[in-house]
């Protein structure tokens, strides 16, 4: 079993990624060593997961900034705006690029028009607020576990330990580490609060029975894989303490998207009364959009669905409709877990910065 759980590498304008379509049987870093190569690793996935990719992105411009001279800032401010927003369409759902993308171009917008700082500083300045990207995700992550187990541990009896399912990747690969809804389940495990996990196997793409089922076993906590299809029959089987999953985007009512295969499960937990918690940092919070119809939704190509590697497991001739994600309405989500605590999906507007986007009625 490869030994690393770092999807990230950077360190003086060198980026190295870790290549998760090879995961989990061979572990193996890439080098990214400019935007065009950044937007190619997120649109192929070989980095996938909403935070890892905004950093990603980011980081690939600070590789091209690092090892280029540019003496006009007016300049480096279009290069910034027109890489950014280039690298923000590589793919559609993840709210989190997007994000990251107007801040780091409204930085570039401010420092260009100040006439006390040089095209030099302007670019170190740049470079710096990209680094510290990647502190703050791991910072907040952390913050994200610590909430979530208090939560999930707050609703069982005395000293119960609690069951835990999950789905997709949320993990250290999907951020800059630790992980969002996986950070949770690392934070019960560490509090030695957490019987077991149970991770779904995420179709068509398998980010759980690949990537989740890796850093589990990689980190030793007690976990069985199931089928996306027996999450209904787990919840009568077994007493589920909680759901916790992961959001690639949230909407100002607390709408969520997230991995195909969500909604379901958010549905058959309803049904169950098993409280279910959607985990994400603020970057994945988008107040521009009003409610979830409006989100974009990726398709993806036939044969994810209808082959296994390279063997065809479809009837050819059958059509196929591959959407990567799903959209949980907010009335079937107990909480939506941050780094500022926990909130009813009705109070995430509350969480609006100042200024931020343009006024909506519903
Ligand atoms: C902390 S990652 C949260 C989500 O991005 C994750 O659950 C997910 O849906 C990832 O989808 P992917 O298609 O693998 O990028």
């Amino acid at each position: 079993m490869p030994g690393t759980l770092q999807s990230i590498k950077y360190e003086n304008g060198k980026l190295e990624i870790l290549n998760q379509l090879l995961l989990p049987s061979k572990s193996e870093y890439v080098a990214i060593t400019g935007v065009e190569e950044g937007w190619q690793a997120i649109h192929s996935m070989k980095v996938r997961g909403a935070p890892a990719i905004a950093m990603v992105g980011c980081l690939s411009l600070a590789v091209e900034l690092h090892n280029e001279e540019q003496h006009d800032k007016k300049v480096l401010r279009q290069e910034i705006e027109g890489k950014l927003n280039y690298l923000v369409s590589a793919r559609p759902t993840a709210v989190n690029m997007k994000i990251a993308a107007e801040e780091l171009i409204a930085l570039a917008n401010q420092l260009s028009k100040d006439e006390t700082v040089s095209s030099e500083q302007m670019k170190e300045k740049f470079l710096g607020q990209i680094e510290a990207m990647l502190a703050k995700d791991l910072e907040d992550n952390m913050a994200i576990g610590k909430f979530g187990a208090k939560a999930i541990i707050g609703t069982v009896k005395d000293t119960k330990n609690v069951r835990i399912v999950t789905h997709c990747n949320t993990g250290s690969l999907a951020t800059a580490g630790y992980g969002t809804a996986l950070g949770v389940i690392r934070s019960l495990h560490a509090e030695k609060r957490l019987e077991h996990v149970y991770c779904t196997e995420t179709r068509p793409y398998n980010q759980g029975a690949r990537l989740t089922a890796y850093e589990l076993v990689h980190e030793r906590i007690p976990a069985t894989l199931i089928c996306d299809s027996m999450v209904a029959a787990l919840m009568r089987a077994r007493t589920i303490t909680a759901v916790v999953v992961g959001a690639d985007r949230v909407v100002a009512n607390g709408d969520t998207a997230n991995k195909i295969g969500t909604y379901q499960i958010a549905v058959i937990a309803r049904h169950h009364c098993v409280p279910f918690y959607v985990a994400a940092t603020l970057t994945s919070i988008d107040f521009n959009i009003p409610s979830g119809e409006h989100i974009v939704i990726e398709e993806r190509p036939e044969c994810e669905m209808t082959c296994i590697g390279d063997q065809r497991i479809a009837a050819s001739g059958i059509s196929v409709w591959n959407p990567a994600f799903d959209v949980t309405p907010a009335e079937l989500i107990t909480g939506i877990i941050t780094e500022k605590g926990i909130f009813a999906p009705s109070e995430i507007i509350n969480l609006k910065p100042e200024g931020n986007g343009p006024e909506f009625c519903e």
